[in-house]
């Protein structure tokens, strides 16, 4: 399958100081500046209510912005919505498959609502079930799909026009691994044969398995951005982790660490559910050292382990607030993604206008 005969541009995704300002006054996107070159496999992550989901509508032309510029596919999405629409593919979080018709007929209907020509239709159909791995299901009420198929025949539904840019909304949440990792298969291939992506989610790995860069939003702004492996270098080091045999001993643990000159000054240490938690660019070379250090103290190690950093590191060291993310530097405030609006001085809420789900596309 290839993507449709749409204009081509540089970014798929470009927004500057994008705002959205809900009518209760809740600011949930605050200048969000993001380019999303065509092609690439983009991850939007974040905790819950941080403003996902509203970018995400403001770009599919779901939520008029507040302030600031939005272009899609090269169309601006004030000025342009329909344009916007018809390039894009969106799969919400809730579903949109009917469960009384078939697979079949499901993609039969987006079709139909998309305007794809009658005479390419039962082609489309058969190519969107191969592709998403429904053609033995084909026939089947929705009713009868698990939840794995539900997404994937959604998926299919938002791709009938063959856009050139796809909104993914959290489309693995509540998924058993084995479905998940089918999904990741369908959309690795829709990327591969050209399709951008943008994806919200909530699983890190997810993230770091198929995405090319990362943005992170944290209450409505970006605070980092970068591939899966800079903001994992971004953390500073690798991680040692010590488990301790009872909790209370945590904090001398953490006093004995801090304590001990054996790490830079930039190295962070943390308590943990289990013990602690040592970044640093010495966590391999000076970790037998600390334990050492917290036998002679009196502190019971039951475990340790010294390992790469992953994105959950960098999400808890970003989302945490604390100084970690700060002098640990994962937040990035060199590029393109880091803005800094404040919320003070915008005046009076204008409230969010939002489409009805019927004029959009999807
Ligand atoms: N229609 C609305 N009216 C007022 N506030 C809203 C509305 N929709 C969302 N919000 C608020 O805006 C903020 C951002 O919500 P949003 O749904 O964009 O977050 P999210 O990052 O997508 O979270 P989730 O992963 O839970 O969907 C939250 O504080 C949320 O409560």
């Amino acid at each position: 399958m290839s993507v449709g005969s749409y204009p081509t541009h540089v970014h798929a995704v470009e927004t500057t100081d994008l705002e959205l300002t809900y009518a209760d006054g809740t600011e949930a996107v605050r200048g969000v500046d993001l380019r999303v070159p065509e092609g690439e496999f983009f991850g939007f992550l974040g905790a819950n209510g941080v403003g996902k989901t509203t970018t995400i509508k403001v770009l599919a032309t779901l939520l008029s912005p507040t302030a600031g510029r939005v272009e899609v596919n090269g169309f601006d999405a004030t000025a342009d919505p329909r344009k916007v629409r018809e390039s894009i593919g969106y799969m919400a979080q809730e579903t949109s498959v009917d469960p009384e018709l078939t697979a079949r007929e499901n993609i039969k209907f987006a079709c139909e609502a998309y305007g794809v020509p009658r005479g390419e239709r039962e082609s489309r159909i058969d190519e969107l079930l191969d592709l998403v791995d429904l053609v033995d299901a084909a026939d089947k009420e929705a009713e009868e799909f698990s939840g794995g198929m539900k997404k994937r025949l959604d998926a299919a539904t938002a791709l009938v026009h063959r856009p050139p840019l796809v909104f993914l909304d959290e489309p693995t949440t509540g998924l058993d691994p084995k479905a998940r990792n089918r999904l990741w298969d369908y959309f690795e291939r829709i990327n591969d044969r050209g399709t951008t992506i943008f994806l919200t989610t909530q699983y890190l790995e997810e993230a770091d398995q198929l995405c090319d860069r990362l943005a992170v939003i944290l209450e409505g702004e970006i605070v980092a951005t970068g591939s899966p492996d800079e903001l994992k270098r971004r953390v500073g080091g690798e991680i040692l982790d010590v488990d301790l045999g009872d909790s209370e001993s945590a904090e001398r643990a953490v006093a004995v660490a801090r304590d001990s000159d054996l790490f830079e000054d930039e190295a962070t240490v943390e308590p943990t559910e289990k013990g602690l938690s040592v970044t640093s660019r010495a966590a391999r070379t000076k970790g037998t050292d600390l334990l050492v250090a917290l036998r002679d103290a009196g502190v019971t190690v039951t475990g340790f382990n010294v390992r790469a950093p992953t994105l959950d590191d960098v999400f808890l060291a970003i989302t945490d607030g604390d100084d970690t993310a700060g002098a640990g530097g994962v937040v990035d405030t060199e590029t393109d993604g880091a803005t800094a609006s404040e919320a003070d001085g915008r005046g009076e809420t204008s409230g969010a206008t939002e489409t009805t789900e019927s004029e959009a596309s999807r």
